[in-house]
Formats: C-alpha cells, sequence, structure tokens
C-alpha cells in the first residue's frame, strides 16, 4: 500500500489532497451512519501519523455537521501534515485532551491512532488508554486498521482497539482476511478512493491474492451445460469414506456431492455400510468394501481407479484406512483428500509421497490437520503466508479451512472466502464440502479447468450455503444434513 500510495504521489498527487477526499469519504459514511440527531458527542483517537492526520480532517467535517467534538492526541510530536490539522482543529475550538478518561461520555468514538504505519508492539499509556477504551464498550470505529493490529498478519502488537467497525483505505489490507484478526476488526467496510490499476499492477504484479468473488465462483460451476451432453461428460467421481464407527460422514459427502450435479456417482464404503447408503443415494452407484477389524475399509475390489474423472478419499475412514490411502495416492487421477485421509498422508510423509503424483492433488485440512501435514509453525499465525508455503513444498493445492479460509496453488497465488459463518463449525460440514468439491472436480477434469479455480468455486459455494442456511435458521439450525439442502439456493439465486 505503500508503495502504491508512493506511485500516487509521484505521479502528482497532492499527499494533503488525497487525506482530505479519503477522510472526506469516511466522513459522510459517518453521517450516514450515526446522524448527529442520536449521536450528538463524538470522540476522536488521534495518533502521529497519517492515520492521525485522518483522524483530524474527520474531526473537523463532523465539527462543522453540528457534531460534538472532542480529540484525545496521547503524542504530541506529530508528522507535519497531521500537525497542521491539529492546528486548525485547535482554532475551530475543538477541545483536545491528552487523557482518554475525558471522551468517556462520547456517543462515538473514532480510532484514527495507527494505521499501516504501526512498527511496534503498543506499550505504555497508549497501550492502557486502549484497553480502557475496550473495557467501556463503547461504539468505536477504527480508520483503516484496528489500531495495534499489524497490517499483513493481523497479529495484536501490544494491545488493539476493538471496534464495531472498521473502514480499510483503498485497498484490503492483507489483516482483513486473517483469522486471528476477525475478533478486532468488526463489520469491515472498505473505502474506495480510486487507486489507479495501473498503479496497482505496477507495484503487485498479476495478483497473487484473491478474494473470492461470486462472478468467479460462479464462472468455474458446470453451468449452463451443453444442451447435448451425457453422463459420464458430466464427471465420474469415486468418494471414498465411511467406516463403522464414522458411517454419517460417507452421507454427508455423498449428499455433497449430489449437490454439485456430477454426471455419475459411485461411492465406496466398508461393506456394512453398503444398504445404508443405498437408502440415503439411489442414484448413487456404491461399492460395498471388504473390512479391517475395526470397521474401516481394508482394500478397494476390483474397481479400475482409471475409469473415474476424479478421487475424493478420507471422511470417516478412520486412521485404519492406509492401504486404501496408498492405492489412490498411486492413481494417476485428480485427488482430494481430507479428514483422516490427511492424517495417514501425514504419517505417510507428506512431500516425499505426493511428488510421486502424476495427476493433481488438493488437501483440505483443517489447523490441527495441517500442523500434521506441514510442520511450518503456528496455522493460527500467519495463514496466508502458511498455506502459500506449504504448496509450493507439496505441489498440491491446499485448502486451509477457517473462518477465512484460505486456497493456494504451487505456483504461490492465494484465493480467500472472504465471507462465511461461524454457524460451519460444526461436525460434517467438512465432509459435505469434500463431496461438493469432488463432484465439481469430477465434472470440470473433462473441461480442463484450472483445478484451484473449481476449488475455490466449491469453498465459495459452501459458505454461502452457510451463510443462507443461517440466516433462515439462526447459527444454531445448521447442522451438516441441513446445509446440504441450502446448496442448491445457492446457485440459484447466483444465475439469477
Ligand atoms: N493509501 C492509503 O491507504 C492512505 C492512507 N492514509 C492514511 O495513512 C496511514 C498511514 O500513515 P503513516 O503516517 O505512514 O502511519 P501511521 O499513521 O499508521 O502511524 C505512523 C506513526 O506512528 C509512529 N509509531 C509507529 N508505531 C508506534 C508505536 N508502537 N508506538 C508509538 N508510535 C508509533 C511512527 O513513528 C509514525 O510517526 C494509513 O493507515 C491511512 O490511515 C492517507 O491519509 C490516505 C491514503
Ligand atoms: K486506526
Amino acid at each position: 500500500m505503500r508503495e502504491i500510495e508512493g506511485r500516487i504521489f509521484a505521479a502528482g498527487m497532492p499527499v494533503a489532497a488525497l487525506m482530505e477526499k479519503v477522510a472526506k469519504l469516511i466522513a459522510s459514511r459517518i453521517e450516514a451512519l450515526y446522524p448527529s440527531t442520536n449521536t450528538r458527542r463524538v470522540g476522536v483517537l488521534v495518533g502521529p501519523g497519517h492515520n492521525g492526520g485522518d483522524a483530524l480532517v474527520v474531526a473537523r467535517e463532523l465539527h462543522f455537521q453540528g457534531y460534538e467534538v472532542v480529540v484525545y492526541r496521547p503524542i504530541s510530536k506529530l508528522k507535519e501534515l497531521t500537525s497542521q490539522h491539529a492546528q486548525y482543529a485547535d482554532s475551530l475550538g475543538i477541545l483536545c485532551y491528552e487523557q482518554i478518561e475525558q471522551l468517556q461520555d462520547c456517543d462515538l468514538i473514532i480510532d484514527g491512532l495507527f494505521g499501516f504505519g504501526l512498527e511496534r508492539a503498543l506499550e505504555g499509556p497508549i497501550a492502557s488508554a486502549i484497553n480502557q477504551l475496550n473495557e467501556w464498550s463503547k461504539l468505536v470505529i477504527s480508520i483503516d486498521l484496528p489500531s495495534g493490529l499489524h497490517t499483513d498478519t493481523g497479529e495484536v502488537l501490544g494491545t488493539a482497539v476493538r471496534p464495531a467497525r472498521t473502514f480499510c483505505l483503498g485497498l484490503w489490507k492483507l489483516a482483513f482476511l486473517q483469522d486471528q484478526a476477525l475478533e478486532y476488526v468488526g463489520t469491515a467496510e472498505l473505502i474506495d478512493f480510486d487507486v489507479p490499476l495501473a498503479d496497482i499492477w505496477a507495484v503487485l504484479g498479476p495478483p497473487k491474492l484473491k478474494r473470492v468473488t461470486k462472478t468467479a465462483a460462479i464462472a468455474y460451476l458446470p453451468i449452463p451445460r451443453a444442451p447435448v451432453t451425457h453422463k459420464y461428460k458430466q464427471g465420474h467421481l469415486l468418494l471414498i469414506c465411511g467406516s463403522h464407527k464414522y458411517g454419517g460422514g460417507a452421507i454427508l459427502s455423498g449428499l455433497g456431492a449430489r449437490a454439485s450435479g456430477v454426471g455419475m456417482l459411485s461411492i465406496a464404503v466398508p461393506e456394512y455400510l453398503k444398504p445404508l447408503l443405498l437408502a440415503q443415494l439411489p442414484e448413487a452407484l456404491i461399492i460395498g468394501c471388504p473390512e479391517t477389524e475395526t470397521g474401516a475399509i481394508a482394500s478397494l475390489p476390483d474397481i479400475e481407479l482409471a475409469s473415474f474423472s476424479a478421487i475424493a478419499c478420507g471422511p470417516g475412514v478412520t486412521k485404519d484406512a492406509t492401504s486404501v490411502v496408498e492405492k489412490v495416492l498411486a492413481s494417476d487421477r485428480p485427488l482430494i483428500l481430507d479428514a483422516d485421509g490427511l492424517n495417514i498422508l501425514a504419517e505417510l510423509g507428506t512431500i516425499p509421497t505426493l511428488s510421486k503424483r502424476q495427476a493433481a492433488t488438493v488437501l483440505t485440512p483443517h489447523g490441527g490437520e495441517f500442523k500434521r501435514l506441514f510442520p511450518l509453525g503456528d496455522p493460527t499465525k500467519d495463514r496466508v503466508q502458511l498455506v502459500r508455503e506449504a504448496s509450493k513444498l507439496s505441489g498440491a493445492t491446499i485448502l486451509l479451512k477457517g473462518a477465512r479460509t484460505a486456497i493456494a496453488n504451487p505456483s504461490g497465488s492465494v484465493w480467500i472466502v472472504p465471507e462465511s459463518t461461524p454457524a460451519l463449525a460444526r461436525g460434517g460440514s467438512g465432509d459435505v464440502l469434500t463431496g461438493l468439491m469432488g463432484g465439481l472436480v469430477a465434472a470440470a477434469s473433462s473441461k480442463a479447468l484450472p483445478l484451484e479455480e473449481v476449488v475455490q468455486s466449491a469453498a465459495w459455494w459452501h459458505a454461502q450455503a452457510g451463510i443462507l442456511a443461517s440466516q433462515e435458521r439462526t447459527e444454531l439450525g445448521v447442522d451438516a444434513y441441513t446445509l446440504t439442502q441450502y446448496l442448491m439456493a445457492v446457485v440459484r439465486e447466483g444465475v439469477e
């Protein structure tokens, strides 16, 4: 952002003019959201840099719009432009304090302490003031970024403001897509101040980090179908799932695959589960498999793996299905591995095993599985960087599940699903995703679509179904079976 901004300034845009433009946009949003008729007194936190400068321009504008504005300015040494705005605010009679307590009776607090210029952990009186502010539980909105968060990793540096809303300026900062920042940022909104595309490209090159959008996700769904087609042209998925211990996972993946519209669905399960699966999914070919003593799939009976368009393996298989996982890894079919499929892979050795594969592989771990697969660091920290490294190391497409699911391909590109719901944090919802994705990958295989685009599409679809279901049924009403019932509605709304 700093480099992009530098190009804009070098091209002739005055710094002060950009600050005016940005701050006016912020002030208008505040006026629209919190009219002065019911938000009388506004406290503005002003830091030493241009984040503080933005805040002072907002303070000035709100003052002229009839709000009663007071400023908290803990650091007296300011950057030049910020200092000029501070001087002008003083001249208008806007009161300025060095103690946060003076803002305790405000109806709204605007946080302009630090933006992307935060260099080190917050400590001392400023940290105490932020902690005090958080304890008040007032309505707070942050400019650009909650003060105290690292712009890229989203890590809390010392302490951080917890606003109800954040106005991110210009381009989404990476922090907004990192799980660890989410409980701080509140509702995030982008204030678009017309950053020229040429400057973005000049600094970032072709986008290496993408927010998954509805348009992109829908574009990689296998619709509309060709008017003349047949079932095998729409893909044939082999799902390998289930055990005596985990029977439901097989059904849920099957229902996920059904929703993908895949042309043919074969489901390999332990022999004992066969009648159950047949009853739930009459359209599927159910393959009953020999079982281990523990009730896992011991081996795949005589089936030609090469006859499938894709294989998805893992939900409910338990860690005793090692030989089956070895067999699918040795196949030359696009493969999605999930759940215990991943734990078995971790034991077999992730990187040496995957590098032998002749077809594309997708791994869909949650944080715990990721850690076992790739001992790269704490997956709750900089998830974007970790998933990128893991994909490069393994040569597989990796989908790291979380509040902001991140998908990386081996060339270093990362996709992030920017909207989801905590309603999906529930047993079985991952099984649905595996089936859904498997169906889409199978359907796409004949069209040579880039695998990671299909994966992002599946992840978006799954998240949107969760959102829709939780809107209708509350966050408690989205069990995995119900989730499968909402998948169709998402696509129907998307293509309308
Ligand atoms: N392109 C844009 O997005 C625009 C951004 N604007 C705003 O400018 C800030 C970034 O401004 P900058 O002056 O570079 O940084 P900050 O205001 O975040 O703060 C830097 C300031 O703070 C001092 N400092 C850093 N860390 C600490 C610390 N731990 N304790 C105390 N002091 C610290 C540092 O020395 C500097 O003096 C961006 O976020 C936007 O809000 C433009 O106004 C419009 C375009
Ligand atoms: K801020």
